[in-house]
C-alpha cells in the first residue's frame, strides 16, 4: 500500500457522463486510481475507453455536454487536500492550479502553443501569471527551461515562433512550458504519437528525468504497450469506462489476469521474438457507448465469458496493489 504522503492525486469512484441528443454515455463509470509522487502511472486501452475523459476530468477541462456525476478527485497539495471535482472549472482556484501545479501535455503541441507569440513569450507569460516572475529573471528561466529540454541554441530559439520549430522541438517547447512552474503532476495524453521513434525516445527520456529529478507524478496515456513496459511504475487498463485491471507494471505485464489485458498484450509484437511470433488481434469491436451491454463490457469479445458475465463483475484485489474486475479471475491468475 502507498502512504498518503506519497500520493499526488487520488481519484475515487469517478463517474463522468456525456449527454447528447437526450442520451447518456457513461464515459467513466466508477474509476479509481492514484497518481503517485515521482512515479509514472500509464493508462492504457483501446480508442474510446475513456483515457482522455479521465485526463479532462482531472484538469476540469471537460466539454460542455459532459459532467462529473459522482466521485472524487483529490489533489494532495503541500498546503492540504483540494477536492478538484468540486472546484469551479474556470474559477480562480482551478486556474491557479491548472498549468502550475498540475500541467498537461498533448499529442498535438499546437493545442498548447499559440502560433502568434514566440515560444519564449509564452513560457514567460506562464511564469508571470503563476509565479509573478518577470523581466530578466523570467527570460533567463525560459532559456534554461529550453536548454533543459535539450533545445540547441536556446538563447536564440527562445525568440522564435512555434512554426520555426520542428515537430519534436515543439513537443519539447510544450514540455518546457508545462514544466515552467515545476508542477507536482504532469498529465501526458499520447504525447509522442505523431513523432518518429528516435524523437519519441528522447521525449520519454526527458519525462523520466523530470520524474526522477523533480519528483513529478506523471499520468501517461498511451496505446503502446512497449511504452508501458519502458516507462510505467503502475498501470491501469481501461475498457469502456472502467479500470478492468490495475497494478504495478510487473504485476500487470508479467501476471496479466483480465482477459482484456491478456488480449491487449497478445496483440503486440515483442521485440527480439522474431517474425514468427503469434500475434492475435482482439476479435470484435468495442460496443456502442450509447447502447452498452448489461454486465461485463468485454464479455462479447471474451473467450472466457460465462453466463455470470451478464452481471457487472465486482472488483477483486489479488494483492494489495493488483486488482481486477472479472468473475473468472481466479481461474485466470497465472499459476493460480
Ligand atoms: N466531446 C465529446 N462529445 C461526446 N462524447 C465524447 C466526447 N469526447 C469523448 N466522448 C465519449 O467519451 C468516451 C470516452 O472517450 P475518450 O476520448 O476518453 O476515449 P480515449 O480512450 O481517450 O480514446 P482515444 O484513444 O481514441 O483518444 C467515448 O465513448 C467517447 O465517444
Amino acid at each position: 500500500m502507498t502512504a498518503t504522503q506519497d500520493i499526488a492525486i487520488s481519484v475515487r469512484d469517478l463517474k463522468t457522463f456525456f449527454y447528447t441528443n437526450n442520451r447518456c454515455n457513461k464515459a467513466l463509470n466508477g474509476v479509481s486510481f492514484d497518481i503517485k509522487k515521482g512515479k509514472t502511472l500509464c493508462i492504457v486501452g483501446e480508442s474510446g475507453c475513456g483515457k482522455s475523459v479521465t485526463a479532462a476530468s482531472i484538469m476540469q477541462l471537460l466539454p460542455t455536454l459532459s459532467r462529473i456525476e459522482q466521485g472524487e478527485i483529490i489533489y494532495h497539495a503541500d498546503r492540504g487536500d483540494i477536492p478538484l471535482h468540486a472546484l469551479e472549472k474556470n474559477g480562480r482556484h482551478m486556474r491557479r492550479i491548472r498549468g502550475a501545479e498540475i500541467a498537461m501535455i498533448f499529442q498535438d503541441p499546437m493545442t498548447a502553443l499559440n502560433p502568434v507569440y514566440s515560444v519564449g513569450f509564452q513560457i514567460k507569460e506562464s511564469l508571470r501569471y503563476h509565479m509573478k516572475m518577470v523581466g530578466r529573471a523570467a527570460h533567463q528561466k525560459a532559456i534554461s527551461l529550453l536548454k533543459e529540454m535539450g533545445i540547441a541554441l536556446p538563447e536564440k530559439r527562445v525568440n522564435d515562433f512555434p512554426h520555426r520549430y520542428s515537430g519534436g522541438m515543439r513537443q519539447r517547447a510544450m514540455i518546457a512550458m508545462a514544466m515552467a512552474c515545476s508542477p507536482k503532476v504532469l498529465i501526458a495524453d499520447e504525447p509522442t504519437t505523431a513523432l518518429d521513434v528516435t524523437i519519441q525516445a528522447q521525449i520519454f527520456e526527458l519525462m523520466d528525468k523530470l520524474k526522477r529529478e523533480h519528483g513529478t507524478g506523471i499520468m501517461l496515456i498511451t496505446h503502446d504497450m512497449g511504452v508501458v513496459a519502458e516507462l510505467a511504475d503502475d498501470v491501469a487498463v481501461m475498457y469502456m469506462g472502467n479500470i478492468v485491471e490495475a497494478g504495478t507494471v510487473d504485476e500487470v505485464l508479467r501476471q496479466p489476469t483480465h482477459p482484456y489485458t491478456k488480449a491487449l498484450l497478445a496483440s503486440v509484437p515483442v521485440l527480439g521474438k522474431g517474425r514468427n511470433q503469434d500475434i492475435k488481434a482482439i476479435r470484435g469491436s468495442t460496443p456502442d457507448p450509447l447502447n452498452r451491454p448489461k454486465g461485463c463490457q468485454f464479455a462479447d469479445r471474451c473467450d472466457f465469458a460465462v453466463a455470470q458475465c451478464q452481471t457487472m463483475p465486482e472488483e477483486t484485489r489479488i494483492t494489495p496493489t493488483h486488482r481486477v474486475m472479472c468473475w473468472r479471475y481466479k481461474e485466470l491468475v497465472p499459476n493460480g
